[in-house]
């Protein structure tokens, strides 16, 4: 069976209201993602409970370092049996190949993605930072050096899905935050696009936070969403 296309961002303060709601899902509708408010506040504790009840966890804790450092976090994010972690592409080659080989000395190794340009990122606050290509041009050079590593993949916005989808080819995996339901809050994010519109540009996976947190009732929410994506799957 295929693995679940959405991942709920846990971004809580409390981990109690971030249970309950973990409670009422299951792990053949979504996996989670776990980002650095939760990891820092709860720790590597949290991390265990949520692997322990089958989920597939995204430790999302963007490792960008010098390469020794990246590479020892990436094995002791794999020591927590999660499913997949991820670094800054920006942090440079020789740093995503350490890691890479860091995770194969692991029993169990973890998806290794890399980050783009964060999804809240717009041309304006791109253009700003200096790079000589455009946004799009970035995202596509950064992916190109992800896949030269050995990275599984990378997070991008969906923006950027299908051209990645014809650059990288079909196993390189996608996940795309910046997922916004029809009449949803845009908040901070910048490069949204609906489910349906991500998964039909290529998205493989499908990073969604306060759309479902947020809600009134956010099981409700994921439901909503997850129905809506049948047709797409
Ligand atoms: O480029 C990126 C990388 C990571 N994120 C993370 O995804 C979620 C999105 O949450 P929403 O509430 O749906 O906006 C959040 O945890 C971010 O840290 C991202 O948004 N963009």
């Amino acid at each position: 069976m295929s693995e679940p296309k959405i991942l709920v961002a846990l971004d809580y303060n409390d981990k109690n209201k971030a249970l309950a709601l973990v409670e009422q899902l299951n792990p053949k509708l979504c996996g989670l993602k776990v980002g650095k408010e939760m990891f820092t506040l709860f720790g590597p504790g949290f991390v265990k409970e949520l692997v322990g009840k089958g989920y597939n966890v995204f430790l999302d804790l963007k490792f960008h370092d010098i390469p020794n450092t990246v590479a020892k976090a990436c094995k002791a994010a794999a020591a927590l049996g999660v499913w997949m972690i991820n670094v800054h592409a920006s942090g440079g080659r020789e740093m995503m190949v350490k890691a890479k080989q860091a995770l194969h000395e692991t029993d169990n190794p973890p998806l290794l993605i890399a980050v783009t340009m964060l999804t809240s990122m717009n041309a304006q606050v791109f253009s700003e930072l200096g790079y000589q290509r455009n946004l799009a041009e970035q995202v596509s050079h950064l992916a190109q050096i992800t896949q030269e590593s050995g990275l599984d993949g990378v997070v991008c916005s969906s923006w950027e899905a299908k051209q990645l989808k014809q650059q990288c080819g079909k196993d390189f995996q996608l996940v795309t935050p910046g997922i916004r339901p029809a009449g949803s809050d845009k908040g901070d994010q910048s490069r949204i696009m609906t489910p349906q519109q991500a998964l039909e540009a290529g998205s493989d996976f499908l990073v969604i936070g306060r759309p479902i947190t947020q809600a009134p009732d956010p099981y409700q929410a994921l439901c909503d969403i997850s129905d809506s994506l049948v047709s797409h799957l």
